[in-house]
């Protein structure tokens, strides 16, 4: 459904984007994940053509391209982004808002009750929005990207400023337009909350995808325990060779290879470090994320 091929991005002298590839499919949520300045909204904003790339081609559907206004216009149908909250009006009321996003895209309101009532916003969607808290605005934000209810929808920082529950309630959502064969990108620093909902992973470094990690195919399980540093360099050499320590903190021993036998001896002779807590189960999207971006 989309096709990102060899895009590259500078800014003057600067790198942002180099050579990076990848295809994405409708019914996957996938997130973005990377420290604060590396490329996640240029990647966004190629993608949607707010940008051109300096080399490099976006395709939707097999063969439709940015390559005339008609067919920008028709992609542009296809896809909506996250609005901004400094975009909101003040003096309009929410359902004003999501009715602007509902007759852009969908050309039709009649869904906008809906999704509101199933984002638990009835008591004030009606009003203004300058009185609305910034986790009233961000629902907002959420809703009206629901109500464009596009094929593709670019989400940067969805759950910026919510509360768990909040938090909650928009996860259960994203899995529901999923269901709807949405193809869906969410850029979050909310680690483990991605890994509720995302297919994949796409960890974005140096300009490119250093690793994607898929979260529906069983993934390769680990003994992980927390090692100071000190400790972990006393026993290093005991390790199996494709041992992980991460961030100075996790050390990781796959299992995969493993007989129960040996398995249990290991966690048998790691249970001497008793004060530790000694888990086992696949890597999750913060511990991916501190083995890629954690600086010594
Ligand atoms: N218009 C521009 N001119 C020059 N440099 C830019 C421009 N836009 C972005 N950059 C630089 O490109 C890099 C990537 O920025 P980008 O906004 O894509 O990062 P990001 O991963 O989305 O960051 P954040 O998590 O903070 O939102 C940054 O170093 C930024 O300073």
């Amino acid at each position: 459904m989309l096709k990102l091929e060899n895009i590259s991005v500078k800014y003057k002298d600067k790198v942002v984007l180099d050579n990076l590839s990848f295809e994405a499919n409708s019914g996957e949520i996938i997130g973005l994940v990377a420290p604060n300045g590396t490329g996640k909204t240029t990647l966004f904003n190629v993608i949607s053509n707010f940008l051109k790339p300096n080399k490099g081609r976006v395709t939707f559907n097999e063969n439709l391209q940015y390559k005339t206004e008609r067919k920008e216009i028709s992609i542009h149908k296809q896809l909506a982004t996250f609005p901004d909250q400094g975009d909101l009006f003040e003096e309009l009321t929410g359902v004003d808002h999501m009715k602007l996003y509902a007759n852009m895209w969908k050309g039709s309101t009649k869904h906008v009750k809906d999704i509101y009532e199933q984002l638990q916003m009835e008591s004030y969607v009606k009003k203004k929005v300058k009185t609305y808290s910034l986790g009233m605005r961000q629902r907002l934000c959420f809703a009206m990207i629901a109500a464009a209810d596009t094929p593709i929808m670019l989400m940067d920082e969805v759950m910026n400023g919510l509360d768990i529950a909040n938090v909650s309630l928009i996860s259960k959502h994203l899995m529901k337009m999923k269901q709807d064969g949405k193809l869906i990108f969410v850029a979050s620093h909310l680690l483990a909350n991605l890994d509720l909902y995302a297919d994949r992973v796409l960890y974005l470094k140096a300009g490119d995808i250093v690793h994607q990690q898929s979260l529906n195919e069983s993934t390769e399980e680990y003994i992980k325990l927390e090692l100071t540093l000190e400790q972990y360099e006393k026993m290093k050499y005991t390790l199996p060779d494709d041992h992980l320590y991460i961030a100075e903190r996790l050390c990781c021993i796959p299992i995969a290879n493993m007989d129960m036998e040996t398995q249990k001896e290991w966690v048998e002779r790691l249970s001497d470090y008793k004060e530790k807590e000694l888990t086992i189960g696949p890597l999750g999207t913060p511990e991916y994320y501190e083995k890629y971006f954690h600086e010594k």
